[in-house]
């Protein structure tokens, strides 16, 4: 059994298969990452262990992971599996390229490749099975990445913005009276959901349309440079903030929920072939 675990910088998202032909999760879910210590990742691993074993008479035996958390988590992880597992697992890095199962080619436009983060990469891996080239990756976590990747599979670059939460966070964090306010006119509510009447949702709606903004126009903005064939958007704010998009932008966006998970499986499967491949040759 295969299990795939993408560690971003506010949840970690799983999911187990038992074979390599195409996506078919047995199981799938989500921890909490800012509740990360070795008990509660203990508890989670074994519940999941033990599942896999009383279910489906088997046993976890390859464990991949998608981690752009910090160099000390991913020390802590790997440790972990190891013990509650006995796995070591697999901790990828974006590569200088990536070949699809139909041959088509991805190019990372990193000079130090692996400066890319990963579960960027991996979206892009993912999105080069799903799709043809030209197409964007919008992933909208802790930060709202895109990647535009161009005809012959190039990634042409892309942004890293804030999310929801950190553009939150930080007008907390160094004004001196947003804080304050805040916490002194709790309960008020606003009679409309985009124009606030209270601070904490003056915070919240400017954040939502500041990154409603950003998509609307850079998405415009993509379309008059080029003919994309596809936008796919993933992540846990991308269904709120598809929603929010005006109609004539909206037409262009798919919604696809764990992409990286996805380019996880596609990454562990093309490696998998090769290293087959190799050795038959050698
Ligand atoms: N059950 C949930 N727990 C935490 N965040 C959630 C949940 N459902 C949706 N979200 C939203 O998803 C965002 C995190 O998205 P995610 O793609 O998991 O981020 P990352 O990969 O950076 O950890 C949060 O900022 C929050 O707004
Ligand atoms: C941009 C990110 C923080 C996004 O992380 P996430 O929102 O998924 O938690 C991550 O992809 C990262 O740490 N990247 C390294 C820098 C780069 O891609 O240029
Ligand atoms: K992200």
């Amino acid at each position: 059994m295969i299990l795939l675990i993408d560690v971003g910088n506010t949840r970690s998202k799983w999911a187990l298969t038992d074979n390599t032909r195409g996506i078919n999760w047995l199981l799938s879910g989500y921890w909490d990452i800012q509740s990360f210590n070795q008990k509660l990742w203990s508890a989670q691993l074994n519940e999941l262990k033990h599942s896999v074993e009383r279910d489906h008479k088997d046993s976890i035996d390859t464990v991949l992971i998608s981690c752009v958390a910090g160099e000390d988590t991913r020390g802590v992880l790997n440790n972990h599996i190891k013990e509650t597992l006995g796995v070591s697992p697999e901790l990828p890095q974006a590569d200088a390229e990536y070949q699809s199962q139909r041959g088509a080619k991805l190019v990372n436009s990193y000079k130090v490749a692996a400066a890319l983060g990963v579960d960027r990469w991996l979206a892009m891996v993912a999105a080069t099975e799903l799709s043809i080239p030209p197409f964007a990756v919008i992933d909208a976590g802790t930060a709202i990445t895109l990647d535009v990747v161009g005809d012959n599979g190039e990634h042409l670059g892309g942004h890293i913005i804030p999310g929801q939460k950190l553009m939150q966070s930080s007008l907390l964090k160094d004004t001196g009276r947003i804080a304050w306010s805040a916490q002194h006119n709790p309960d008020s509510k606003s009679d409309n959901d985009w124009l606030a009447t209270n601070t904490q949702q003056a915070v919240e709606f400017g954040a939502l349309q500041a990154s409603v903004g950003y998509l609307e126009s850079v998405i415009d903005k993509l379309h008059h440079h080029m003919s994309l064939n596809s936008i796919i958007m993933t992540g846990g704010d991308a269904e709120q903030l598809c929603g929010l998009l005006n109609r004539s932008i909206k037409k262009y966006v798919k919604y696809q929920k764990d992409l990286v998970l996805q380019g996880l499986f596609y990454w562990y499967r093309t490696n998998l072939l090769k290293k087959t491949a190799d050795k038959a040759n050698s």
